[in-house]
């Protein structure tokens, strides 16, 4: 059986509108969900604004439950936050008076691994993300890109099998995005994690995903299911190698191809909202 099982999943909000204000009408977010994830797979989830990318994080992590259908995690229904599950969002969640090392160590401490393995722990995370010194810096004292590699050593120090990303690099600018994703790439293959990562970048979820989810616009439904293989990724290709090369090129004309209507009809969505 698949790591992860999305089974016809539904998420609906109450709904505070006007115009729904008779019944009892409901938003619905994403409505029939299906979607399965082997272990140590990369799958990435491309949609518009507001498609329900986040809210399908949220229910993997268990922050919120599905309205209707299941959600599986070897083989067992996710009924809340767990530590086989890491989470990292766009912005830090850094603790501002812990240093990195403490920052990482946090993160032990509920899993009640014993102090002195818990800094040594941190210390091997805090190298696995390329911050060896930096250990005793507070997250002012740190970049925007440095601060995301301590989130990212945090939730990948106690363990978890999965690792829930939800547009970790959004805030960062180009060349640091572009630098992280060739870390979360190493680090993937070196750990085996399996990774559901959301994006808005077409290029992003071509560079890191076997595979890319392309999400309808709200409710949320899975469009397509994009595989990506490329034969480029070979010994010594660099990150602008792969990122020139024609089926890159390809995969991204597919992906934008597949998300453009999608945008168009989110965005008259919205207009027709604002009217109201
Ligand atoms: N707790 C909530 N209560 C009511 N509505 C919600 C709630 N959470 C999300 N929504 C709505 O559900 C829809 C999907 O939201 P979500 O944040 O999952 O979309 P998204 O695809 O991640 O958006 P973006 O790409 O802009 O971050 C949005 O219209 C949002 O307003």
């Amino acid at each position: 059986m698949a790591k992860i099982v999305f089974d016809s999943v539904t998420k609906s909000f109450p709904t505070k509108d006007r115009k729904n204000r008779r019944g009892r009408e409901e938003f619905t977010a994403l409505d029939g969900i299906d979607l399965e994830i082997e272990a140590g797979e990369f799958v990435v989830v491309v949609g518009p604004s507001g498609c329900g990318k986040s809210t399908l994080l949220d229910l993997l992590g268990g922050l919120t439950r599905p309205t209707s259908g299941r959600i599986l995690l070897d083989g067992r229904p996710v009924t809340g936050p767990g530590l086989d599950r890491g989470i990292v969002f766009q912005q830090y969640a850094l603790l501002p008076w812990r240093t990195a090392l403490g920052n990482i160590e946090f993160g032990l401490e509920a899993t009640g691994v014993p102090r002195r393995e818990r800094t040594h722990r941190a210390r091997e995370f805090l190298d696995l993300v390329g911050l060896t010194g930096f250990g005793d810096r507070h997250p002012h004292e740190l970049s925007g890109g440095m601060r995301q590699r301590v989130a990212i050593a945090r939730s990948l120090a106690y363990d978890p099998d999965v690792l829930l990303m939800d547009e970790p690099f959004a805030a960062l600018d180009a060349q640091t995005r572009e630098s992280l994703q060739d870390e979360l790439r190493r680090i993937w293959q070196r750990t085996g994690k399996t990774v559901v990562f959301i994006t808005h970048g077409i290029e992003e979820a071509v560079y890191l995903g076997q595979r890319v989810a392309v999400m309808t616009s709200r409710p949320g439904r899975v469009k397509e299911v994009v595989p990506v293989s490329l034969g480029t990724r070979g010994a010594g290709a660099t990150g602008e190698d792969l990122r020139s090369s024609p089926e890159f090129a390809r995969y991204r004309h597919e992906i934008w191809t597949l998300l453009h209507d999608e945008v168009a009809r989110a965005q008259q969505l919205e207009k027709e909202e604002a009217s109201v």
